[in-house]
């Protein structure tokens, strides 16, 4: 199941707001829509709102092609930071528009079929690239885990937020394809149910054995000893490995510590944001309140109770045991080892 189809410069993209009951795209005629799809959690997932964003991009450039020069290099900054603006954590959304950016800039003196064609070519590599590194990432991941595991995971970093593959649920298929006999627990992930809504779906369309938990359940199933390894994805790594990833990821990096469980983040290497020190530097975003105090419409708080919505959390790097990435994995001491990314 693809999250992101691109084809005769149209986007769709899977509403993965109304996943597992419903199979439907959203089909995204204008950078604008684009940008809503993202705000809006139709498309998710560090990797795929990048991915996303860069075809954005494209569909600007096919609405302001026609402008005269300064009026189009005017037009498509404000469609870069619209892009910018929609989600503030994860750090692959800023990479991916840097790279278009890139791209027009190093083409604006050609013609203007070409000037769209470039600017395909790159967004497309940006898809291509992610699925590969995914592969990469399942691969080197896959060779820490014992023949026999049972791995804990948070929210979605599967298919459905990347390219395909995924990153922590990359390196649970790399294994299941190795012959590893691999069972993964899925937290569900409140407030939005990736963890529900989205790995345990994948899970199953791949025939991996998943058992769905509620959050506050982790710590039991790790004190009970049915934990093998925790895997997640991550939205933003800095320069000494803490880690930015879904609310909730902190907690269960606190669980494992306790109970001696390795703890694991995979992500390619545009989720590196070396230009920061630590995870202080790392934006929160925070989301709308009714997405605590309802589920899909229905209100399970009372409607005006105060909401605090961080939509993720800062795992220091003391409780990370290895970070696995496109180029390899990635132990302690991460302020050295994470050079490897640059
Ligand atoms: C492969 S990284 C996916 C990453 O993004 C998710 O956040 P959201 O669903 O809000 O976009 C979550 O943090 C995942 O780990």
């Amino acid at each position: 199941m693809k999250p992101i189809i691109w084809s005769k410069y149209k986007l769709e993209l899977l509403d993965q707001r109304l996943l597992p009951v419903t199979i439907e795209y959203v089909k995204c005629s204008n950078y604008k829509d684009v940008a809503d799809a993202i705000k809006s959690m139709v498309v998710r997932g560090a990797p795929a709102i990048g991915i996303a964003a860069a075809f954005g991009v494209v569909l600007g450039a096919l609405e302001f092609i026609d402008e005269d020069k300064i009026e189009f290099e005017k037009k498509m900054q404000s469609v870069f930071e619209s892009l910018a603006s929609t989600r503030p954590t994860a750090v692959n959304l800023f990479w991916a528009i840097s790279k278009m950016k890139d791209t027009l800039f190093d083409c604006l003196n050609l013609n203007k079929d070409e000037i769209i064609a470039s600017l395909e070519k790159k967004a497309i590599e940006i898809l291509d690239e992610d699925l590969m590194l995914n592969k990469k990432i399942g691969e080197f991941g896959a060779s820490l885990l014992p023949e026999k595991c049972s791995v804990l995971t948070h929210c979605n970093a599967g298919a459905l937020a990347t390219a395909g593959w995924g990153t922590a649920l990359g390196v649970i298929r790399s294994a299941k394809e190795m012959g590893k006999d691999i069972k993964v627990f899925a937290d569900e992930t409140r407030p939005l149910l990736q963890g529900a809504r989205l790995t345990a779906f994948e899970l199953m369309q791949d025939g991996i054995d998943v058992t769905l938990i509620s959050d506050n359940m982790a710590g039991y199933v790790m004190k009970l000893g049915l934990i093998d390894a925790v895997i997640v994805g991550a939205d933003r790594i800095a320069a000494n490995g803490d880690t930015a990833n879904k609310i909730g990821t902190y907690s269960l990096s606190v669980l494992a510590k306790e109970h001696k469980v390795p703890f694991y983040i995979a992500a390619p290497y545009s989720t590196f944001d070396l230009q920061i020190k630590s995870g202080d530097e790392i934006p929160i975003e925070e989301r709308n309140h009714d997405e605590v105090r309802k589920l899909f419409n229905i209100e399970i708080a009372p409607k005006d109770v105060k909401v605090f919505n961080p939509s993720f959390d800062v795992t220091p790097n003391e409780n990370i045991t290895a970070i696995i990435t496109d180029k390899g994995v990635i132990k302690p001491p991460f302020i050295e080892n994470i050079k490897i990314m640059r």
